[in-house]
């Protein structure tokens, strides 16, 4: 039995906006902690809301002058780690703002004396522990984050050509995932009842292909599935991949992307017959400067994840938000 297609959010626009619309703020408190003598930054989360501090943290591992983390909430709760304490700026993130171990890990943060900022809803216990609270996007908000890192700590970039992207964004988002629509409609048909699905993404993708298969396959249609490193596909996964095994391949245009066309073409000759590419290069992103589209691919890549959920919502007659455990037992 299906279930009627949900539209395109009516307000991604909207949100991406509002999101973009703190960025000044943003730039405020990490130009404070900056003044105050910042020594490193932390990104940390849990489940979606970390991965939405995947594409932040390859910009800053690759760009930042400063030591750059991403640590899973509950990997800061238990493990600590020596070089959080005064210096330190720490987002998180969590749309709830009641994921416990992201709770905890800005309480343990607060408590070494480092500054924490979260993204989160309005209101609630992540924000209670915080010393700054934003809302909006998170993987967004992250991406914001770092691009305040870089400005205030004066690596040179085109800041004119991101203001530009940052306008165009919203719309971008939009019709990316209009475009998309078609791709994902057909991906989710042809794979409902497929036993396993596997998801390669590299770079800055690779978050999304851990989250299509852990957040969307797994835990909201209780469908087997695995994430991949493009490049670590190579290093065992593939063995166990041929033409009767599904797989979905995300392509940024990101420095990663030789990866990803590595996969494509490596998949495209021995696991062709259940294998598709969702590819940000086919998509317009009108007003994007072409530097800047391997930046805001994973922010594409994550709209079309989210369509393609709900195409498998769909088609499946399975709603996205049934759950056995989550938010229901004790865990
Ligand atoms: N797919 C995500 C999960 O991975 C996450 O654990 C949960 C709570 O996360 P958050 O802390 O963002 O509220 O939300 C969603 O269901």
């Amino acid at each position: 039995m299906s279930l009627p297609l949900k539209p395109i959010e009516p307000d991604l626009a909207d949100k991406a906006a509002r999101t973009i619309s703190q960025r000044a703020q943003v730039e405020e408190l990490v130009a404070k902690a900056v003044d105050d003598g910042l020594r490193n930054v932390f990104l940390v989360g849990a489940g979606g809301s970390l991965i939405a501090a995947h594409p932040a943290h390859y910009l800053l591992e690759r760009e930042a002058t400063h030591p750059v983390y991403k640590l899973q909430s509950d990997e800061l709760n238990t493990g600590r780690t020596r070089r959080m304490g005064p210096g330190s700026l720490v987002f998180l993130a969590s749309y709830t703002g009641r994921t416990k171990e992201t709770v905890a890990a800005a309480q343990y943060a607060r408590s070494t004396g480092a500054t924490v900022a979260v993204v989160t809803k309005e209101g609630g216990p992540l924000a209670d522990a915080a010393d700054v609270a934003f809302t909006g996007q998170s993987d967004l908000f992250m991406q914001l984050a770092a691009y305040a890192l870089l400005r205030q700590t004066g690596v040179e970039r085109d800041w004119a050509l991101l203001d530009q992207a940052l306008d165009a964004l919203p719309a971008a988002l939009v019709s990316a995932a209009e475009e998309g629509e078609e791709r994902a409609a057909a991906i989710a048909s042809a794979l409902k009842d497929e036993p396993i699905t596997y998801v390669l993404g590299s770079g800055p993708s690779y978050g999304w292909a851990y989250g299509l298969a852990m957040c969307f396959l797994q835990e909201m249609q209780w469908k087997h599935a695995a994430g991949f490193n493009s490049g670590e596909f190579f290093q065992g996964a593939f063995e166990v991949v041929d033409d009767d095994v599904a797989v979905i391949n995300l392509l940024g245009e990101d420095p990663s992307r030789p990866m990803a066309e590595r996969a494509r073409r490596f998949l495209n000759t021995y696991a062709s017959k259940k294998t598709y590419h969702v590819d940000t290069a086919d998509h317009t992103l009108p007003g994007i400067p072409q530097e800047l589209r391997g930046e805001v691919s994973p922010l594409v890549i994550a709209v079309l994840m989210d369509r393609l959920a709900r195409h498998y919502e769909s088609v499946r007659g399975h709603d996205l938000d049934q759950r056995h455990y989550m938010f229901k037992v004790d865990y």
